[in-house]
């Protein structure tokens, strides 16, 4: 069984006094007018889950006016575990507890998976192609650590080779250096492919459910020319090492490294046509709908659990067949929170279902 959140309370964070919230095990809706708090609610809940917030604020935008301290605490329950997990911001610094001892942002995820879905996800069609990687490497830092890893040592060795690059230095130097980004950039790729061809598959069913007749295809870009799901890390460090070595001079007049999973896109394809350049705003949204649905499942299959969806305000945005979807959705048992202005968007024997917390100004 999954956790759930049966708890979260808030000191001195954003507008958020001292309010306390107990979600159902299902669906909660945060229902109020404009600028009350339920975003913040949001935010706080993907914080205390993921280590981290979509709006990536600076410690000292969370904390209430003349307030030194900002304190998100979240109890997370089920199958006879309870964890405790708390946020607590200063001016000009974030730290993490879990059960009382200090941690990492980062080391809070897994713990509870948290998928968010915001208005601002049309994004991840419209928006470049680092919003695509992005969405990729955040749900699998989320969903296994050993990606998490491989992440940030790809990252930090590409900077590294960038700066001597730019600073200049010598063959044998690079030779060293393009061996390593060639392998913890063929892992990553690996790690990336693998999670690509899982999920791809499932976006495509999802949207297939949305819009009906229209066929959605993904498709991978990589940098690397020849990379695809299915490879082994092997064969990819082999063609990166190479596709390197062929750029080198390149490279070295941008001063950047420009082959390796940094540099890769993802394609959405609505019958054969580019999505973001010929799909309709209501077709992008259903990629993107799509695309986060999927990742619910996703969760599930991979790791057996079901996550903590949380849907800021988009059922404003989505026309009633795609309200409808989503209603079917969180009907599956997933614990979602829901933030709205307006509960005329969800159909009644929902409403019935769900629970209804009202937010106002004195929030
Ligand atoms: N650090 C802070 N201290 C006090 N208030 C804050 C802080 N940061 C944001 N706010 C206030 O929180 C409010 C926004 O809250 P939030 O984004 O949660 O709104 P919302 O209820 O989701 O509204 P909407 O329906 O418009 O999205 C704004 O009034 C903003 O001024």
């Amino acid at each position: 069984m999954s956790l759930t959140v049966s708890r979260i309370s808030f000191r001195d964070y954003r507008n958020l006094a001292g309010r306390v919230l107990e979600p159902s095990e299902g669906v909660t809706v945060l229902v109020g007018p404009n600028a009350v708090g339920k975003t913040n609610t949001v935010e706080a809940l993907q914080y205390v889950t993921s280590g981290q917030s979509f709006r990536r604020p600076s410690p000292s935008e969370l904390l209430a006016p003349g307030a030194a301290e900002a304190h998100v605490s979240a109890r997370l329950e089920g199958d006879g575990r309870v964890v405790d997990v708390e946020l607590v911001a200063t001016p000009d610094k974030r730290r993490f507890l879990r059960n009382g001892k200090p941690c990492r942002g980062q080391d809070l995820s897994g713990t509870l998976l948290s998928i968010l879905f915001c208005p601002d996800d049309l994004s991840l069609v419209k928006g470049s192609a680092s919003r695509r990687r992005g969405e990729l490497d955040s749900f699998g830092a989320q969903a296994n650590v050993g990606y998490r890893k491989v992440l940030s040592t790809y990252t930090r060795s590409v900077e590294q080779r960038n700066r001597l690059l730019k600073d200049g230095c010598d063959a044998a130097l690079l030779d060293a250096w393009d061996e390593s980004v060639a392998l913890g950039g063929a892992t990553l790729l690996h790690h990336r492919l693998n999670l690509f061809g899982r999920l791809s598959s499932l976006v495509s069913e999802v949207y297939a459910e949305v819009a009906g007749s229209e066929r959605l295809a993904c498709r991978y870009a990589p940098s690397v020319e020849g990379a695809e799901v299915g490879m082994g890390r092997d064969e990819l460090v082999g063609l990166m090492l190479e596709q390197m070595r062929a750029r080198r001079a390149d490279d070295l007049r941008r001063a950047q490294t420009l082959t390796g999973p940094h540099r890769d896109d993802v394609v959405f394809e609505i019958d054969g046509r580019d999505a973001r350049a010929y799909g309709s705003q209501g077709q992008q949204r259903s990629v993107a709908l799509a695309w986060k649905m999927a990742e619910v499942r996703l969760c599930e299959d991979l790791l057996g659990e079901r996550p903590l969806l949380l849907l800021d305000d988009v059922m404003s945005e989505l026309d009633a067949s795609r309200r409808a979807c989503v209603t079917r959705f969180v009907e599956g048992g997933i614990q979602t929170i829901i933030t709205t202005t307006n509960l005329s968007y969800f159909d009644d024997e929902l409403l019935e279902s769900m629970l209804v917390v009202p937010y106002g100004p004195e929030s």
